[in-house]
């Protein structure tokens, strides 16, 4: 069990572990842990794939994309800790072959897709879309789960997927890509509308051969979205929309054209209806020992401090010299070679059930970080991977390692030996006797007050991410002594026209690592238009490389234009109607039958993750 947390019962079992209802015991909130399996924690080549799902996940903060909070790693287990989603996977929805609405179907496709652009937007595909990995809320908001095979884009992979969605490039061994996401969320909408995955078949080969040859059965699906299932399910990767952003500018402009603007609208009133009919079999329907306290607010209170979960027992971490690993540690040690990785320490991203404070906060804006050496961008993507992985393997891996401000390479800091040793006394797992200030000082920082202590240094300083509402970072030290964090944030519309806010200043100590939520709440960019945001920080004792950067891209919704079918909502082949009932596809027949075509009660079972 990861420490600090109070298992509840199991939600369910995947490929790779199970996953577990659990509450943070310190403020009673709610997560899902995903163990891995312990024969797979074995085999470093699972192992490697687990962390680097943690890893994708970390730097996916987005509504669209289940949350990480906490990755976890001892002698027993490896735990991602995250967002719990109270809802039912789509694929019980779908169940049986019930379909959705046109409007929900499209909201499904737009939540996966807002999703998908996010980690195209890093570099990473995330080759498992299918209605097992998208789960529906009761307000009919859909998350995306499971980066559990991503891989940065095109790295030549193994053959990885379900292959009822597995692109036709993909049978043929090329390497995924955004445009085999775009297939399979296309499936994903193929099968809202009718029930079924495009094609089916009961052997690979059949199955193969109908993605690679079979006509698109447009014909399935209702008139207003036949093109876009026959865009998404092209068979050519080159006549496909070649990422999910771009696929996604498509679905709104044909959405509105089909639908009026109130689809979403509509779409979304009909996946909670479905979802909700659900509702008993929901993560939380289930009586739990403690009603979820929210830590909305907690987390902020508590920004900054550090926290020192429970260590998983002394005797393990000084018998075997184990490390717990951790996400953030090797975050702040990815921009530099051979950066201390490993630590005895466990680690927590923003305490208190990190994140939680902005899970539900809007954002629909995409952040792609701006290209160049010299600015850190997302550190995990920037950097080289941990030990155990080659710099390929990081998340955009064809990134460069971060640097320095003025220009030069960070300095390697591997310590000579780790913070604890075999046989020496855990560090202190107190609270910091006071908690670090956050305040405004103008539009400079203050000279930060000296250090305390000899020797004391910050080994690594990173910007891990930047979303509306504030700042990621990560921070490292050599012993627990105050560290004064300075953090300036800025936006406007071009990089060389930013305006400064107030700077803000933490002090920081109790710990050796620390990755502190900063708030800041950044404008929202109006409808069509990119905003520019940028965060620097610096730190006293200064790190060896300086002050860092990060610069993302806010882009706001795409502007509505006015409604062409005359101001009436829903076309007059939508099969759907105004109120957005359930009417499925209209009574349409069912797609064709291919050859091979086994009877499948629920979907397109048979096929598991490859
Ligand atoms: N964050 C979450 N919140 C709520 N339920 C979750 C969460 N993550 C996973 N689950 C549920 O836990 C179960 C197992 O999920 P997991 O992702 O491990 O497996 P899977 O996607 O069903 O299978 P596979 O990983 O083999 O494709 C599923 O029922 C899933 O809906």
């Amino acid at each position: 069990m990861v420490p600090g947390y109070r298992e509840v019962r199991e939600l369910g079992t995947g490929g790779g572990g199970r996953v577990v209802l659990a509450t943070y015991t310190e403020t009673g909130a709610y997560v899902a842990i995903k163990y891995l399996n312990a024969t797979l924690k074995d085999d470093p080549g699972f192992l490697r794939r687990f962390r680097r799902e943690a890893r994708v996940m970390v730097e996916l903060d987005d509504p669209n994309v289940v949350r990480l909070y906490e990755y976890y790693e001892d002698v027993l287990d490896a735990a991602i800790v995250m967002e719990l989603v109270d809802g039912v996977p789509l694929r019980r929805i779908l169940a049986g072959r019930r379909t959705t609405s046109p409007e929900a179907a499209l909201a499904v496709l737009k939540g996966s897709l807002l999703g998908l652009s996010k980690a195209h937007a890093l570099g990473v595909v995330h080759r498992d879309c299918k209605p097992e990995n998208v789960l529906v809320q009761a307000d009919g908001a859909s998350k995306l789960s499971d980066f559990g095979i991503a891989v940065p884009a095109g790295e030549a992979d193994t053959p990885a997927g379900t292959p009822p969605y597995l692109a036709p490039e993909r049978w043929s061994g090329r390497p995924a890509d955004p445009a085999s996401d775009v297939y399979a969320a296309a499936c994903v909408f193929f099968e809202c509308l009718t029930g079924r995955a495009p094609y089916r078949a009961d052997r690979p080969a059949a199955l193969a051969h109908l993605h690679r040859t079979a006509p698109v059965p447009v014909e399935a699906v209702p008139d207003p979205v036949r093109q876009l299932v026959a865009r998404g399910l092209a068979k050519d990767p080159a006549d496909r929309p070649p990422t999910a952003r771009t696929f996604l500018a498509e679905v709104e402009v044909a959405a509105l054209a089909a639908y009026g603007p109130q689809w979403e609208q509509r779409g979304r009133r009909h996946l909670a209806e479905l979802a909700t009919l659900l509702a008993l079999t929901f993560p939380l329907a289930k009586p739990a020992p403690k009603a979820g306290a929210s830590v909305a607010r907690t987390v902020l209170d508590r920004m900054g401090r550090l926290r020192h979960p429970r260590r998983p027992g002394t005797r393990l971490v000084a018998s075997a010299g184990v490390m717990t690993v951790a996400v953030a540690i090797a975050l702040i040690s990815a921009g530099r070679p051979n950066g201390p990785l490993a630590s005895d320490r466990v680690f927590t991203p923003a305490p208190g059930i990190p994140g939680a404070d902005r899970a539900g906060a809007p954002r629909g804006t995409t952040e792609s970080p701006p290209p160049g050496p010299r600015r850190s961008r997302n550190v995990a993507a920037d950097g080289p991977a941990p030990p155990e992985e080659t710099s390929t393997a990081a998340t955009g891996s064809n990134r460069s390692p971060a640097t320095a401000e003025n220009g030069s390479p960070a300095a390697p800091a591997r310590p000579s030996a780790p913070a604890t040793r075999p046989g020496t006394p855990p560090a202190p797992t107190g609270r910091p006797s006071s908690p670090p200030s956050s305040s405004p000082t103008g539009t400079r920082a203050p000279t930060p007050p000296e250090p305390t202590g000899p020797g004391h240094t910050v080994s690594g300083l990173a910007v891990a991410g930047i979303d509306g509402e504030g700042a990621t970072i990560a921070l490292r030290a050599s012993t627990t002594a105050e560290v004064v964090l300075t953090v300036r944030f800025a936006e406007g519309p071009a990089p060389d026209r930013l305006t400064e806010a107030p700077s803000r200043t933490l002090t920081l100590s109790g710990s050796e690592t620390y990755v502190q939520v900063v708030a800041h709440r950044f404008s929202a960019p109006p409808c069509g238009q990119t905003l520019v945001r940028r965060v620097t920080v610096s730190t006293s004792p200064q790190a060896p490389d300086g002050a860092h950067e990060l610069t993302a891209e806010a882009t706001g919704e795409p502007c509505q234009s006015p409604d062409p079918t005359g101001g009436t909502s829903g076309g007059p082949e939508a099969g759907g109607d105004p109120d957005g009932e359930p009417d499925g596809d209209g009574g349409r027949d069912p797609v064709d039958e291919p050859p091979h075509d086994p009877t499948e009660p629920d979907g397109p079972g048979g096929y598991d993750t490859l």
